[in-house]
């Protein structure tokens, strides 16, 4: 096997994984500790400790290939795992999600891979990314229904944005079909350093909804910061994440601050505007950041004839891109929401 022991011996796994931007055939082994390691495919590796278990855990970067921050965040994890330096107490995947993205400094190739879950892929034309969103939820689904007990699950997509954010760190909480949002979550995300939350309300083709609407998984996209490239991140910026995280996959259960609302910016999606026309542009500039309110009244966005006001007093700003495909999400807004009975 060419890889396995430059696997075995240097944990690096993203150099692999670049090294192999389409498939990987699969191998495993077991660590010293009696940790079971699996690489399914290229990007694709699982730990299984020998103990044992509680929590099946899926940690996934690269699915937008030029977010490098929490591609070094996993690749560290990694690294420490099968070199021994970090004891797994839980069942982890790693998921690497657009290898070719990550080596051309890319969002993506072709299409967006985080619009191509929960069946979005079934599509007559194939390209590499729709290949992969179906092999990646493939391997989602064979990891969380692996075993049928009553197993805990989550699924933290990692991301950055694209603009700078008043909140440099947010997550998004996939729709839940009326299901409530949980506290114990809020407490993991403000552990990480994150305080601010967007409730989605409608269904999506991303891989965080795919794994929340599938298994039931607490699942999150989480917006550590700026998209940056490799070696530029300040990586003091993530180190509460990053400790966070290997609390979760190494320890049987992890101690929270107490739950007080007062800690939270809580927002609710107040409506998604898609890019239907070719002439499509925004009235304020690429350095106005993610979370700017505006006033009832002004212009959002153009879309060919059609332009957006803003609707209600400080309707914010999420992700505006003029860029993308016909079709597809280029604004969400959003507004505060109250932590109240929706909330266990
Ligand atoms: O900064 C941007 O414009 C995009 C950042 C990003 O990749 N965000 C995710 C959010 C996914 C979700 O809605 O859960 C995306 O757009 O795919
Ligand atoms: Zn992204």
């Amino acid at each position: 096997m060419t890889y396995l022991a430059e696997l075995k011996q240097s944990g690096d796994f993203l150099t692999i994984t670049r090294n192999n931007e389409f498939t990987l055939e699969p191998v495993n082994f077991t660590l010293d500790n009696g940790t079971l390691v699996e690489v399914h495919d290229t990007g694709v590796i699982q730990f299984t400790p020998a103990g044992e278990t509680t929590k099946d855990i899926v940690l996934s970067s690269a699915v937008h290939g030029n977010e490098t921050a929490p591609i070094e965040i996993c690749d560290e994890l990694i690294q420490h795992i099968i070199t021994g330096k970090l004891a797994l107490a839980q069942r982890v995947l790693f998921i690497f999600g657009n290898p070719k993205s990550i080596n051309i400094g890319k969002r993506f190739v072709d299409e967006n891979l985080n619009r191509l879950f929960n069946g979005a892929h079934n599509q007559e034309t194939d390209n590499p990314e729709k290949v992969r969103a179906q092999k990646l939820e493939g391997y989602v689904r064979a990891f969380f229904e692996q075993d049928d007990g009553e197993r805990y699950r989550c699924h933290y997509d990692l991301h950055t944005a694209i603009r700078g954010s008043k909140n440099e760190k947010f997550a998004v909480y996939p729709f839940l079909h009326g299901k409530p949002w949980k506290k114990s979550q809020l407490q993991f995300l403000l552990s990480c350093g994150v305080n601010t939350v967007l409730m989605m309300r409608s269904a999506a083709t991303t891989f965080s909804y795919f794994s929340s609407y599938q298994f039931g998984a607490d699942a999150f996209t989480i917006e550590l910061g700026q998209v940056k490239p490799f070696g530029e991140n300040n990586m003091a910026s993530f180190a509460k994440t990053k400790e966070t995280l290997k609390a979760l996959i190494s320890q049987e259960e992890v101690e929270y601050k107490e739950f007080n609302a007062n800690d939270f910016e809580p927002f609710t999606v107040y409506r998604t505007i898609n890019r239907t026309q070719a002439e499509f542009s925004f009235p304020f500039p690429d350095s106005a950041e993610n979370f700017t309110g505006f006033a009832k009244g002004e212009l959002l966005a153009t879309d060919g004839d059609k332009q957006y006001f803003a609707e209600v007093e400080g309707e914010a700003i999420i992700f505006p891109n003029a860029n993308v495909a016909l079709g597809q999400r280029a604004l969400l807004t959003v507004i505060p929401l109250e932590v109240d009975e929706n909330f266990i």
